[in-house]
């Protein structure tokens, strides 16, 4: 059966923002990105979708693996042996690359992301309650600095890569290092241990499985478990079964409308499609594209290049109802930037999470052309933004936040949950 991977979004198109506060005077149009917003509410599961998710989702229930596409794990061992491989450019490199300043702005978003949920656990908490947290997927540490800047209590890593997760421990206690050597910086306490999250339950591995964690963050990765419906509900439940209620699990995930927007904007038999920095080449038949299984691989400058999966958003929806997870927030990375950009400007800038650029030095440079449309040649102070590559692959991706919900019990044991929409 088919899944509806369609939605009518009108192109998002980018740019330049001005750099500080103090440009008022030049007008508005250097002020606000020139994006347009699409429906922020998730559109509703086609029939047939749903009909399809529920089907598997019993057949799962019953111990069996579903129809076909619940099936094998069989690229966990290949995105496993990628990430594992994958050299950390050194900051010379970083700098010369072609996605240097995309690599900061995503960056960035997971700090506007983590931020804006951190805020609202901590209106929840009291003075000294403890702030747990759960990095699933958590690569070499990368949002290290951001939990400890949360001012979080614990910390458990997990990443399916030991290479990565060795890392990330290693750098943990340069973090711990130095704190110890002054007496008021803020400690946290970690766990790490490299695992298949897809697979395992890994409330087992924790030195306390009756831990209760405030916040899961899954970020660019969670898509990796839409190979299965098995291992989608496994990481769904990893996300899920230990927050408290009122805990909210985050994560950034591929826009699988938009890849299909382009897909098909690429030509009736297209396969793939992408650009000089990203490229997606779909290896499944993209005429009926199914629920879990949806293959394609995906290329990124450097940085990736193994098999992912469409996740089909309603589905993702349902995926998480079914665990407690009730969806509070769905953007493109277009509108969280436009959203969350006035009072995450300076975190922006000193992130360089934008490329400055001096429009009247444009030239003819394709990847600036937005900057000259939109400024003309005129303008003499710099403004910031994102080449044209850069912006479309940054803009193949989406936030989203679910909430835990409170539940009880029925008489067969099954969770009964209290949502509140
Ligand atoms: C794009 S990286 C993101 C890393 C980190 N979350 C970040 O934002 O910097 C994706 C990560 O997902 C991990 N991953 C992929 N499949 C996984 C699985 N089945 N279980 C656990 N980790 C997985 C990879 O090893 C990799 O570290």
């Amino acid at each position: 059966m088919s899944v509806n991977y369609e939605k009518n979004v009108m192109d998002e198109e980018f740019a330049p923002v001005k750099l500080s506060d103090d440009e008022e005077s030049e007008g508005n149009a250097n002020t606000e990105p020139n994006v347009t917003t699409a429906a922020t509410k998730p559109p509703a599961a086609t029939q047939n979708s749903s009909d399809n998710y529920d089907a598997e989702a019993t057949a799962a229930d019953d111990g069996d693996g579903g129809s076909h596409s619940s099936g094998g794990a069989a690229n966990t061992h290949v995105v496993a042996h990628h990430y594992n491989e994958l050299k950390e450019a050194g900051r010379k490199e970083r700098h010369k690359s072609k996605i240097y300043f995309m690599r900061n702005f995503n960056n960035w978003i997971k700090s506007q992301l983590i931020n804006e949920f951190m805020a609202f656990i901590k209106q929840q908490q009291r003075v000294g309650d403890a702030l747990r947290v759960l990095d699933m997927c958590c690569g070499k540490g990368g949002d290290l600095l951001k939990w400890d800047k949360a001012q979080i209590s614990h910390l458990i890593c997990t990443d399916i890569a030991e290479v990565s997760v060795e890392q990330c421990q290693r750098r943990y206690q340069d973090i711990l290092q130095r704190a110890e050597r002054s007496k008021y910086a803020h400690k946290f306490t970690a766990e790490f241990f490299a695992c298949d999250s897809t697979m395992v339950r890994l409330r087992e591995r924790y030195k306390d499985a009756s831990l209760q964690l405030n916040l899961v963050s899954c970020q660019f990765a969670f898509h990796y478990c839409f190979e299965s419906l098995m291992q989608a509900d496994c990481m769904m439940r990893n996300a899920a079964e230990c927050l408290q209620p009122g805990g909210y699990f985050i994560a950034t995930i591929p826009d699988a409308y938009e890849i299909i927007r382009r897909l098909k904007a690429a030509g009736p038999n297209a396969r793939r499609f992408g650009n000089d920095v990203y490229s997606i080449e779909f290896e499944c038949d993209t005429e009926s594209l199914p629920l879990f299984g949806a293959k394609y691989q995906f290329h990124m400058e450097g940085v990736v290049d193994c098999p992912e999966f469409l996740v089909h958003f309603p589905t993702l929806v349902k995926l998480g109802r079914r665990h407690g997870l009730q969806l509070v927030r769905r953007s493109t990375f277009a509108e969280y930037f436009r959203e969350t950009m006035s009072q995450g400007r300076q975190l922006l800038q000193r992130m360089s999470g934008l490329e400055s650029v001096q429009p009247h030095r444009c030239g003819s440079d394709d990847q600036f052309e937005h900057v000259r449309r939109v400024l003309g040649t005129q303008r003499s102070r710099p403004v910031g933004t994102l080449s044209k590559s850069e912006w479309e692959a940054t803009t193949l991706y989406l936030v989203c936040a679910f909430k835990k919900c409170k539940n009880s019990w029925d008489a067969k044991g099954k969770p009964l949950f209290e949502f509140d929409d």
